[in-house]
């Protein structure tokens, strides 16, 4: 056999292959290992978890395996943390393990050991696939397991930052909107976990002044739906209307559904709110922090598009605080208002009250009576 050979241009680096494919295993199913020093453990998303992968768990980990949880589902289940824990599954007991990690009524049965960086590492991981963030890991020795995907604790911090450095435009073409015949979609590709995020340019910005810019997160239920949940829809289409009926604007619609949680973790966050969570409750319940997004790649595609500085359309101090922090020059911030509803006045007062968001009620109220 020939050895093997370093070919320029076809030898991707261990940090975007291993944790893409990592992110990928994890998604189909299949546990990954994660090493760090001469310490490695294998892991799998509770999600994922069924009778034979946790036979196979209890067979490697001689017992030893433990379910990771976030600080906020620790303190949900009666065990207050600042930071993340693992509890030991001496038995793989399913039904345990999902009480512990999902269920409403779920309360700690066990001591809760301080997560390990690995344990750390596998949570980071989990949080890149959109899946529930609990972990089942079990110390494997680590060159146990060659047929299952190995990747580095150190690749998995390392990728954040890769992440926004590696968009790039992958298609672009003029889509008409009605009120706003003049709208070019770009789109890029990249990004967050990977996903394809649009910018769609309004008009003729002039990008030699600042340019009025909206960073949109994806609402499905909202935005395309008209959910009576969220104000979302209602954001989106009057932000591209009064860039249409202005000097135009750029409006990034940002793979970020349900404040990066992913559909499906936002679709449990709504059942426990149907039960009387707020949305943030909710959120902390499933063992998510207040906000899982980040904006540095945003920041990233108006660069590419030629935007250094920007009139931003947002109530979310976050959006301001992250494209200043990422060299974006912010040059003035303006409200958006959407429109108050029976089903979404609670969730407005939480965005105010819990993470800072710039909503006035007596806006939003004559904004309903017009
Ligand atoms: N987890 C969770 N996400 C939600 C809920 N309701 C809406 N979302 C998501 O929240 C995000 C709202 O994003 P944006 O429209 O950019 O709004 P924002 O962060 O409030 O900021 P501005 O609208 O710019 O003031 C979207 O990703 C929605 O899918 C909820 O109850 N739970
Ligand atoms: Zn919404």
């Amino acid at each position: 056999m020939s050895p093997p050979v370093e070919i320029p241009g076809l030898s991707f680096g261990a940090t975007r292959t291993n944790v893409e494919r990592a992110i990928s295993e994890l998604r189909s199913g299949r546990p990954v290992v994660i090493g760090y020093e001469n310490q490695a453990i294998i892991v799998i998303g509770v999600e994922a978890l069924d009778a034979e992968i946790a036979q196979g768990f209890s067979a490697i980990g001689n017992g030893l395996a433990r379910l990771v949880l976030p600080a906020p589902r620790l303190t949900r289940i009666g065990a207050p943390r600042s930071c993340a824990g693992s509890i030991a599954l001496p038995d793989m007991d399913l039904a345990r393990i999902e009480t512990l990690a999902l269920k409403i009524d779920g309360r700690i049965d066990a001591p809760v050991a301080l997560a390990t960086p690995l344990d750390l590492a596998a949570l980071d991981l989990l949080g890149l696939t959109l899946v529930l963030p609990a972990a089942i890991v079990a110390p494997v020795a680590r060159e146990a397991l060659p047929h299952l995907l190995h990747v580095e604790k150190e690749d998995i911090a390392a990728f954040h930052s890769l992440q926004a450095r590696t968009l790039k435009v992958v298609g672009r073409a003029p889509v008409p909107l009605e009120g706003a015949p003049e709208t070019e979609f770009v789109v890029f590709r990249g990004g967050e976990g990977l996903r394809d995020q649009v910018a769609v340019i309004v008009g003729k910005p002039d990008l030699s002044r600042p340019v009025p810019v909206r960073l949109h997160s994806a609402c499905l239920t909202g935005d395309l739906f008209g959910s009576l949940k969220c104000d979302c829809g209602d954001q989106l289409r009057d932000t591209v209307q009064r860039m249409a009926d202005t000097s135009g604007g750029i409006l990034l619609y940002l793979d970020q559904e349900g404040r990066g949680n992913g559909i499906a973790n936002k679709m449990r966050a709504y059942q426990l709110q149907s039960q009387g969570f707020d949305t943030y409750e909710a959120d902390a319940a499933l063992g998510f922090d207040l906000d899982q997004r980040r904006f540095d790649f945003a920041a990233e595609m108006l660069r590419q598009l030629g935007v250094s500085a920007v009139e931003i359309i947002t109530n979310n101090p976050q959006k301001i605080a992250a494209l200043k922090a990422a060299g974006i020059e912010v040059a003035a911030d303006r409200r958006v208002l959407g429109r108050p509803t029976a089903e979404n006045v609670r969730y407005l007062a939480s965005k105010r009250d819990r993470a800072g968001h710039f909503i006035d009620f007596d806006a939003l109220a004559a904004r309903a009576s017009d």
